[in-house]
């Protein structure tokens, strides 16, 4: 008898990670939810708002009858999001610490400790985001061998697994979700990428989860409040469609809105050249770059020009634009330069 497959989730104590763990057990799976303490100073009321999401998390998992762990990162979160935070301030520019926070935390130490420590063999998340694999698909990258050097570059390229945007527009992280290496996104599942908040709600309300219902919401960016990322953007940009044009055979790919020329600089970094002038440009925050519905990822704003900025190098994920095969495979492999 085939053992169960077994997805680690991250439970935050709120109703969107609660139904994601909720949903996995439903499928079949053996399901384990584990809590992560992130920040452990206290606010200016004297509370650690971390200690009762973390009761709350408990509860979810006493509720489904499923294990629970918690771990500290509260080192790496300085580190790698606070820290690069405070300096970017420093630096006058406008920093975004949930992508920071993604690509270091969530999906790289907790995606290694459920992963290495735990045995999972797949992570969960209550993003509200899609990828091109189906749960299968994502089981089966555990007993995939990726070759070395040159051709792991390569095979990167064939394989690259996509980010696509939720059902729920109001909802969709991919946004946030842009610098998630390759390595981490083909082995998460995102239970939630199809369905509405409502509906979510709904689930929670149905299977006594009440007291992860009550709880307020985080969108991320707290300040824009709840909104369609695509519409909040259009009160700054002048909408323009332009082309996706390959780089191999001149065909157009399909058209985009965010119009722009990328160019590869000699020395990794890639310079945007917006058709149209941007309002609200700030560097520290990221450029993230969608064909249709795939997040093709996104690189921090270094300098800007007149009409154009500069990607840091190694911001990039998957599938964003060319790179020398030298670089590492999780800046992810090339496509097509947009124009
Ligand atoms: N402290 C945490 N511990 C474990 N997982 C977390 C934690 N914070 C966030 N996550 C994971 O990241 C996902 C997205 O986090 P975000 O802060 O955007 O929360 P959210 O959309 O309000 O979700 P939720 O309702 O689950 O809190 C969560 O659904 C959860 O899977």
């Amino acid at each position: 008898m085939q053992a169960l497959r077994h997805v680690v989730c991250a439970l935050s104590g709120g109703v969107d990670s609660a139904v994601a763990a909720l949903l996995l057990r439903r499928r079949g799976y053996q399901v384990t939810g584990v809590f992560m303490k992130n920040w452990d100073s206290l606010d200016e009321h004297g509370v650690c708002t971390a200690d009762k999401d973390c009761e709350d998390a408990y509860r979810v998992c006493q509720i489904l009858d499923i294990p629970f762990h918690q771990v500290s990162y509260v080192k790496e979160y300085w580190n790698d999001v606070f820290s690069d935070f405070l300096n970017e301030y420093e630096k006058g520019r406008t920093p975004n610490p949930d992508i920071v926070c993604n690509k270091h935390i969530k999906f790289s130490c907790f995606f290694h400790y459920a992963v290495d420590n735990l045995g999972a063999d797949a992570i969960a998340t209550g993003h509200y985001a899609r990828t091109s694999l189906e749960d299968e698909e994502v089981f089966e990258q555990k007993h995939v061998k990726k070759p070395e050097g040159l051709f792991r570059n390569r095979f990167e390229v064939r394989n690259a697994v996509k980010l696509l945007q939720a059902a729920d527009s109001f909802k969709d992280q991919t946004f946030f979700l842009s610098q998630v290496s390759q390595d981490a996104l083909r082995r998460t599942i995102f239970p939630l990428g199809g369905l509405t908040k409502e509906f979510v709600k709904k689930i929670a309300a149905e299977n006594r989860l009440h007291h992860v219902l009550q709880k307020k919401e985080s969108m991320g960016m707290c300040f824009i409040g709840k909104r369609n990322f695509e519409h909040f953007l259009l009160q700054y940009l002048q909408p323009r469609p332009g082309h996706f044009i390959s780089i191999e055979d001149n065909k157009v790919l399909g058209t985009h809105k965010v119009p722009c020329v990328l160019t590869l600089n000699q020395d990794g970094t890639v310079w945007v050249t917006a058709v149209q002038a941007v309002r609200a440009l700030a560097t520290g925050q990221f450029a993230v770059f969608y064909k249709g519905d795939e997040c093709l990822g996104s690189g921090k704003i270094l300098r800007l020009g007149p009409s154009a900025y500069t990607l840091q190098k190694g911001q990039r994920r998957a599938g964003m634009a060319t790179e020398s095969p030298s670089d590492s495979p999780e800046d992810g492999p090339g496509l097509s330069p947009l124009l």
